[in-house]
Protein backbone atom coordinates (compact mmCIF):
# COMPACT_ATOMS: atom_id res chain seq x y z
CA UNK A 1 0.00 0.00 0.00
CA UNK A 2 1.59 3.59 -1.01
CA UNK A 3 2.35 5.82 2.13
CA UNK A 4 -0.21 8.33 0.25
CA UNK A 5 -3.57 7.83 -1.06
CA UNK A 6 -3.72 11.36 -2.60
CA UNK A 7 -0.65 13.60 -3.20
CA UNK A 8 -0.28 17.39 -4.26
CA UNK A 9 2.53 18.84 -5.05
CA UNK A 10 3.29 22.50 -5.74
CA UNK A 11 -0.33 22.43 -7.17
CA UNK A 12 -1.81 24.97 -10.03
CA UNK A 13 -5.18 25.17 -11.85
CA UNK A 14 -5.22 28.23 -13.74
CA UNK A 15 -7.95 29.19 -16.02
CA UNK A 16 -8.09 32.99 -18.36
CA UNK A 17 -5.13 34.00 -16.35
CA UNK A 18 -6.60 33.29 -12.94
CA UNK A 19 -5.50 30.91 -10.16
CA UNK A 20 -8.47 28.71 -9.07
CA UNK A 21 -5.58 26.82 -6.91
CA UNK A 22 -2.19 28.12 -6.24
CA UNK A 23 0.57 26.21 -4.75
CA UNK A 24 -1.11 23.14 -3.35
CA UNK A 25 0.16 20.98 -1.29
CA UNK A 26 -1.25 18.60 0.51
CA UNK A 27 -1.24 14.68 1.68
CA UNK A 28 -4.04 12.51 2.40
CA UNK A 29 -2.84 8.78 4.18
CA UNK A 30 -4.95 5.83 4.94
CA UNK A 31 -7.03 5.52 7.78
CA UNK A 32 -7.76 9.70 7.68
CA UNK A 33 -10.69 11.59 7.08
CA UNK A 34 -10.32 15.50 6.23
CA UNK A 35 -12.75 17.89 5.92
CA UNK A 36 -12.10 20.81 3.49
CA UNK A 37 -13.62 24.08 4.42
CA UNK A 38 -13.47 27.69 2.89
CA UNK A 39 -15.50 30.82 1.72
CA UNK A 40 -17.63 30.61 -1.66
CA UNK A 41 -15.01 30.44 -4.43
CA UNK A 42 -11.98 29.25 -2.37
CA UNK A 43 -11.31 26.35 -4.83
CA UNK A 44 -12.68 23.71 -2.86
CA UNK A 45 -14.50 21.79 -5.96
CA UNK A 46 -11.95 22.59 -7.75
CA UNK A 47 -9.69 20.59 -5.80
CA UNK A 48 -12.41 17.38 -5.66
CA UNK A 49 -11.99 17.40 -9.28
CA UNK A 50 -8.31 17.79 -9.30
CA UNK A 51 -8.30 14.88 -5.99
CA UNK A 52 -10.75 12.85 -8.20
CA UNK A 53 -8.63 12.68 -11.64
CA UNK A 54 -11.51 14.65 -13.54
CA UNK A 55 -9.11 17.83 -14.03
CA UNK A 56 -5.16 18.07 -14.67
CA UNK A 57 -3.45 20.46 -13.04
CA UNK A 58 -2.16 23.86 -15.04
CA UNK A 59 1.32 23.13 -12.93
CA UNK A 60 2.55 20.48 -10.42
CA UNK A 61 2.19 17.13 -9.83
CA UNK A 62 -0.76 14.68 -8.52
CA UNK A 63 -0.41 11.06 -7.00
CA UNK A 64 -3.56 9.13 -6.84
CA UNK A 65 -2.59 5.75 -4.90
CA UNK A 66 0.94 6.07 -5.36
CA UNK A 67 0.35 6.62 -9.22
CA UNK A 68 1.18 10.17 -11.12
CA UNK A 69 -1.63 11.31 -12.64
CA UNK A 70 -0.33 12.08 -16.53
CA UNK A 71 1.68 8.78 -16.58
CA UNK A 72 -0.58 5.88 -16.38
CA UNK A 73 -4.34 5.68 -17.41
CA UNK A 74 -6.39 7.41 -15.74
CA UNK A 75 -9.88 5.73 -16.04
CA UNK A 76 -7.82 2.55 -13.91
CA UNK A 77 -7.64 5.19 -10.75
CA UNK A 78 -11.04 6.98 -11.17
CA UNK A 79 -13.24 3.96 -10.44
CA UNK A 80 -11.29 3.57 -7.32
CA UNK A 81 -12.52 7.38 -6.24
CA UNK A 82 -16.07 7.44 -5.05
CA UNK A 83 -17.47 10.42 -5.21
CA UNK A 84 -20.86 12.95 -4.24
CA UNK A 85 -20.38 15.82 -6.49
CA UNK A 86 -23.36 17.22 -8.18
CA UNK A 87 -20.66 19.11 -9.77
CA UNK A 88 -18.38 15.96 -10.76
CA UNK A 89 -20.62 13.86 -11.45
CA UNK A 90 -24.27 13.13 -13.03
CA UNK A 91 -27.27 12.17 -10.64
CA UNK A 92 -29.30 9.18 -11.72
CA UNK A 93 -32.58 9.84 -13.77
CA UNK A 94 -36.02 11.04 -11.53
CA UNK A 95 -37.42 7.68 -12.91
CA UNK A 96 -34.85 5.28 -11.45
CA UNK A 97 -35.86 2.53 -8.84
CA UNK A 98 -33.34 3.41 -5.88
CA UNK A 99 -31.85 0.46 -5.67
CA UNK A 100 -30.58 0.35 -9.37
CA UNK A 101 -29.34 3.66 -8.58
CA UNK A 102 -27.07 1.92 -6.08
CA UNK A 103 -26.44 -1.22 -7.94
CA UNK A 104 -25.45 0.74 -11.65
CA UNK A 105 -22.63 2.32 -10.09
CA UNK A 106 -21.15 -0.84 -10.32
CA UNK A 107 -21.15 -1.05 -14.13
CA UNK A 108 -20.24 3.01 -13.94
CA UNK A 109 -23.49 3.48 -15.37
CA UNK A 110 -26.18 5.94 -14.97
CA UNK A 111 -29.98 4.55 -15.47
CA UNK A 112 -30.20 0.28 -15.74
CA UNK A 113 -30.61 -0.75 -18.85
CA UNK A 114 -30.17 -4.68 -19.72
CA UNK A 115 -27.23 -5.41 -18.07
CA UNK A 116 -27.10 -8.47 -15.66
CA UNK A 117 -26.83 -8.17 -12.05
CA UNK A 118 -25.43 -10.35 -9.55
CA UNK A 119 -27.10 -11.18 -6.53
CA UNK A 120 -24.09 -10.76 -4.87
CA UNK A 121 -24.05 -7.07 -6.32
CA UNK A 122 -27.85 -6.14 -4.93
CA UNK A 123 -27.02 -7.46 -2.13
CA UNK A 124 -24.37 -5.18 -1.48
CA UNK A 125 -26.52 -2.10 -2.95
CA UNK A 126 -28.95 -3.42 -0.12
CA UNK A 127 -26.98 -3.43 2.15
CA UNK A 128 -24.86 -0.19 1.85
CA UNK A 129 -28.61 1.46 1.23
CA UNK A 130 -29.33 -0.31 5.21
CA UNK A 131 -25.72 1.24 6.45
CA UNK A 132 -27.19 4.52 5.46
CA UNK A 133 -30.92 4.14 6.53
CA UNK A 134 -32.40 3.82 3.06
CA UNK A 135 -33.42 0.02 2.65
CA UNK A 136 -37.10 0.67 2.81
CA UNK A 137 -36.68 3.29 -0.43
CA UNK A 138 -35.22 0.54 -2.30
CA UNK A 139 -38.52 0.11 -4.50
CA UNK A 140 -39.10 4.25 -5.11
CA UNK A 141 -37.89 6.58 -7.84
CA UNK A 142 -35.12 8.46 -7.20
CA UNK A 143 -36.94 11.57 -8.67
CA UNK A 144 -39.51 11.35 -5.25
CA UNK A 145 -37.03 10.93 -2.81
CA UNK A 146 -36.76 14.35 -0.53
CA UNK A 147 -33.39 16.35 -0.43
CA UNK A 148 -31.88 14.31 2.54
CA UNK A 149 -32.69 10.90 1.34
CA UNK A 150 -31.45 11.82 -2.08
CA UNK A 151 -27.89 12.88 -0.50
CA UNK A 152 -28.32 9.31 1.72
CA UNK A 153 -28.85 7.21 -1.27
CA UNK A 154 -26.23 9.24 -3.57
CA UNK A 155 -23.47 8.35 -0.80
CA UNK A 156 -24.69 5.00 -0.94
CA UNK A 157 -24.30 4.82 -4.68
CA UNK A 158 -20.30 5.97 -4.45
CA UNK A 159 -19.29 3.34 -2.36
CA UNK A 160 -21.19 0.09 -4.47
CA UNK A 161 -17.76 0.09 -6.15
CA UNK A 162 -15.42 -0.44 -2.89
CA UNK A 163 -13.55 3.01 -3.48
CA UNK A 164 -10.28 3.60 -1.23
CA UNK A 165 -10.97 6.69 -1.29
CA UNK A 166 -13.92 9.19 -1.15
CA UNK A 167 -15.21 12.64 -2.14
CA UNK A 168 -17.71 14.27 -0.35
CA UNK A 169 -19.00 18.01 -1.80
CA UNK A 170 -21.03 19.33 0.82
CA UNK A 171 -23.18 16.60 1.87
CA UNK A 172 -25.25 18.20 4.15
CA UNK A 173 -25.91 21.76 2.24
CA UNK A 174 -29.91 22.40 1.34
CA UNK A 175 -30.63 20.05 4.36
CA UNK A 176 -33.10 20.52 7.44
CA UNK A 177 -31.89 20.31 10.82
CA UNK A 178 -33.32 16.98 11.28
CA UNK A 179 -31.98 15.62 7.85
CA UNK A 180 -28.66 16.89 8.78
CA UNK A 181 -28.43 15.40 12.23
CA UNK A 182 -29.85 12.06 10.61
CA UNK A 183 -26.96 12.34 7.94
CA UNK A 184 -24.13 13.00 10.37
CA UNK A 185 -25.17 10.21 12.41
CA UNK A 186 -24.45 8.38 9.61
CA UNK A 187 -21.42 9.61 8.21
CA UNK A 188 -19.95 9.44 12.15
CA UNK A 189 -20.70 5.57 12.36
CA UNK A 190 -19.22 5.71 9.02
CA UNK A 191 -15.85 7.71 10.07
CA UNK A 192 -15.84 5.40 12.97
CA UNK A 193 -15.64 2.05 11.09
CA UNK A 194 -12.03 0.80 10.36
CA UNK A 195 -13.29 -0.91 7.02
CA UNK A 196 -14.48 2.70 5.35
CA UNK A 197 -12.49 4.58 2.83
CA UNK A 198 -10.66 7.46 3.87
CA UNK A 199 -13.09 10.67 2.92
CA UNK A 200 -12.46 14.14 2.00
CA UNK A 201 -15.77 16.18 2.98
CA UNK A 202 -15.79 19.70 1.64
CA UNK A 203 -18.34 21.86 3.68
CA UNK A 204 -18.41 25.74 4.23
CA UNK A 205 -19.87 25.37 7.69
CA UNK A 206 -18.04 23.62 10.37
CA UNK A 207 -21.65 22.67 11.79
CA UNK A 208 -21.51 20.00 9.31
CA UNK A 209 -18.61 18.25 10.29
CA UNK A 210 -19.09 14.65 11.50
CA UNK A 211 -17.72 13.52 14.61
CA UNK A 212 -14.45 11.16 13.69
CA UNK A 213 -12.93 13.82 11.22
CA UNK A 214 -9.67 13.58 12.17
CA UNK A 215 -7.58 16.55 9.45
CA UNK A 216 -8.81 19.66 8.26
CA UNK A 217 -7.74 21.65 5.52
CA UNK A 218 -8.45 25.30 5.41
CA UNK A 219 -8.53 27.41 1.85
CA UNK A 220 -9.13 30.68 0.67
CA UNK A 221 -8.63 32.45 -2.81
CA UNK A 222 -7.10 28.80 -4.12
CA UNK A 223 -4.26 29.24 -1.49
CA UNK A 224 -4.00 26.46 1.92
CA UNK A 225 -4.11 28.57 4.78
CA UNK A 226 -3.79 25.65 7.29
CA UNK A 227 -3.65 21.78 7.34
CA UNK A 228 -3.06 18.95 10.02
CA UNK A 229 -5.14 17.84 12.96
CA UNK A 230 -8.30 18.86 13.14
CA UNK A 231 -7.46 20.19 17.02
CA UNK A 232 -4.64 22.28 15.91
CA UNK A 233 -6.29 23.39 12.49
CA UNK A 234 -10.53 24.50 13.77
CA UNK A 235 -8.99 27.14 15.81
CA UNK A 236 -10.95 30.94 15.80
CA UNK A 237 -8.03 32.60 14.63
CA UNK A 238 -7.60 30.01 11.85
CA UNK A 239 -10.63 29.88 10.67
CA UNK A 240 -11.08 33.72 11.63
CA UNK A 241 -8.32 34.34 8.70
CA UNK A 242 -9.79 31.50 6.38
CA UNK A 243 -13.17 33.15 6.39
CA UNK A 244 -11.80 36.81 7.02
CA UNK A 245 -14.12 37.70 9.60
CA UNK A 246 -13.56 37.34 13.51
CA UNK A 247 -14.97 34.04 15.00
CA UNK A 248 -15.51 32.27 18.01
CA UNK A 249 -15.32 28.55 17.81
CA UNK A 250 -16.92 25.75 20.19
CA UNK A 251 -16.33 22.09 20.60
CA UNK A 252 -18.73 19.78 22.44
CA UNK A 253 -18.67 16.22 22.12
CA UNK A 254 -16.65 16.46 18.58
CA UNK A 255 -19.60 18.82 16.77
CA UNK A 256 -17.82 22.29 16.06
CA UNK A 257 -19.65 25.33 16.43
CA UNK A 258 -18.60 28.98 14.81
CA UNK A 259 -20.34 32.61 15.06
CA UNK A 260 -19.35 35.96 14.87
CA UNK A 261 -17.09 36.80 17.69
CA UNK A 262 -18.25 39.49 20.39
CA UNK A 263 -17.72 42.99 19.27
CA UNK A 264 -17.24 45.86 21.66
CA UNK A 265 -20.61 46.74 23.24
CA UNK A 266 -22.76 49.13 21.08
CA UNK A 267 -22.39 52.43 21.80
CA UNK A 268 -25.53 53.85 24.45
CA UNK A 269 -27.50 56.27 22.25
CA UNK A 270 -27.09 60.09 23.65
CA UNK A 271 -29.71 61.70 25.60
CA UNK A 272 -30.67 64.82 24.37
CA UNK A 273 -31.63 67.49 27.11
CA UNK A 274 -35.43 68.67 25.82
N1 LIG B 1 -13.62 27.63 -15.82
C1 LIG B 1 -13.39 28.67 -15.01
N2 LIG B 1 -12.86 29.81 -15.49
C2 LIG B 1 -12.60 30.85 -14.65
N3 LIG B 1 -12.86 30.83 -13.33
C3 LIG B 1 -13.40 29.73 -12.81
C4 LIG B 1 -13.69 28.59 -13.61
N4 LIG B 1 -14.22 27.63 -12.80
C5 LIG B 1 -14.24 28.17 -11.56
N5 LIG B 1 -13.76 29.41 -11.56
C6 LIG B 1 -13.59 30.30 -10.41
O1 LIG B 1 -12.63 29.68 -9.56
C7 LIG B 1 -12.92 29.95 -8.20
C8 LIG B 1 -12.96 28.65 -7.42
O2 LIG B 1 -14.13 27.93 -7.80
P1 LIG B 1 -14.61 26.64 -7.00
O3 LIG B 1 -15.91 26.22 -7.60
O4 LIG B 1 -13.52 25.66 -6.97
O5 LIG B 1 -14.82 27.26 -5.55
P2 LIG B 1 -15.61 26.64 -4.30
O6 LIG B 1 -14.75 26.87 -3.12
O7 LIG B 1 -16.03 25.24 -4.57
O8 LIG B 1 -16.86 27.60 -4.25
P3 LIG B 1 -18.33 27.36 -3.61
O9 LIG B 1 -18.12 27.15 -2.16
O10 LIG B 1 -19.03 28.64 -3.90
O11 LIG B 1 -18.94 26.17 -4.30
C9 LIG B 1 -14.23 30.73 -8.20
O12 LIG B 1 -13.92 32.11 -8.04
C10 LIG B 1 -14.83 30.46 -9.56
O13 LIG B 1 -15.60 31.55 -10.02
Amino acid sequence: MPDAVLRLDSVNVVRDGSFLIQDVTWEVSPGQRWVVLGPNGAGKTTLLQVASGRLFPTSGAVDLFGQRLGTVNILDLRYRVGVVSPALVETPPPDERVLDAVVTAGWSVIGRGDEPYDEVDLARAATLLTQFGCRELSDRRFGTLSEGERKRVLIARSLMTDPELLLLDEPASGLDLGAREALLRRLTRFAADPAAPVTVLVSHHVEEIPVGVTHALLVRGGQVRAAGPVAEVLTAPRLSDCFGIPLEVSVAQGRYAARLAAGPPPRRPVSVAV
